[in-house]
């Protein structure tokens, strides 16, 4: 059943019985999941209920072992994280993966950089840095991000909320059709956070839907449209944060109360 807009949207990206297992433990359940286009959805659960998983097995970090995966309604399997990037799903995780002694250009180009024809010709293809150090201030300038004074600079000399900015704007800057943010303020102080939290209603205002991994209430409750709570390897319903408190979220959870009303997966 459609659970937004009454029909009218078809999800952009959806899952039908995922399963994973690792030996006896069975990480992902027979998992459902929609993304639709335009929405912030924010994935909670508790400690060890699969939404690491999940968004792996969505993102191509893990091959589930059973189910299925479609983006805009084609069937999917991906083999490697690469291969969802090449059809436009980007993750940024915890970890950010950047080299943090290189620049803020030369990360955001990691694994794309662009390249122009060197002096041996087409043979000796050199790297476009002009190009890319245009493209990567427009860029972070598009997401409000010209706190950053110098594209050059090295990430490390970045604060954390910066360092998360870049690796946003790295992820919604490359033809993206979703993005996955696995907690992106958890490392954050409270300023920073909410430079964050402004930043993914950015690239929600551009157009581009997102998952949010986190375990920050607050942050979920201020940012979300849509609420997938994630029980014990599957989902046990997806609620509107408008019609429900934080604490019916946790309740919800944890088992400590069953959802009444909400859409139950
Ligand atoms: N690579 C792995 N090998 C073995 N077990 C794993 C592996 N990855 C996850 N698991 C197990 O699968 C279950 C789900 O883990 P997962 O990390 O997806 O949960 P989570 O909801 O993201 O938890 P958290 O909020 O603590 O990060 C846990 O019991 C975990 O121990």
């Amino acid at each position: 059943m459609d659970q937004k807009g009454g029909g009218v949207m078809d999800p952009i990206l959806t899952a039908r019985g995922l399963t994973k297992r690792y030996g006896k433990v069975t990480a992902l359940d027979h998992c459902d999941f929609e993304l639709y286009p335009g929405e912030i959805l924010a994935v909670i659960g508790d400690n060890g209920a699969g939404k690491s998983t999940l968004i792996k097995a969505l993102s191509g970090a893990v091959i589930p072992d059973e189910g299925e995966i479609r983006l805009e309604g084609q069937p999917i399997n991906f083999a490697s994280p690469l291969d969802a990037r090449a059809k436009g799903i980007e993750t940024v995780y915890q970890t950010l993966a950047m080299s943090p002694a290189l620049s803020i250009a030369d990360n955001m180009f990691m694994g794309r950089e662009l390249r122009r024809p060197g002096m041996m010709g087409k043979l000796f293809r050199m790297l476009d840095r002009p190009q890319m150090e245009r493209i990567a201030r427009e860029k972070l300038s598009e997401l409000g991000l010209m706190t950053i004074q110098d594209i050059n600079q090295a990430v490390e000399s970045l604060s954390g909320g910066q360092r998360q900015g870049v690796a946003v704007a790295r992820a919604a800057a490359f033809g993206s059709k979703v993005i996955i943010l696995d907690e992106p303020t958890a490392a954050l102080g409270v300023k920073e956070s909410r430079r964050v939290l402004e930043l993914i209603l950015d690239v929600k205002a551009r157009g581009i839907p997102i998952i949010l991994i986190s375990h920050n209430m607050p942050h979920v409750f201020e940012v979300a449209d849509r609420i997938h709570i994630h029980r014990l390897g599957r989902r046990l319903c997806v609620i509107d944060p408008k019609q429900y408190t934080m604490s019916d979220a946790v309740a919800f959870m944890t088992g400590a109360k069953l959802p009444e009303g909400a859409e139950a997966a």
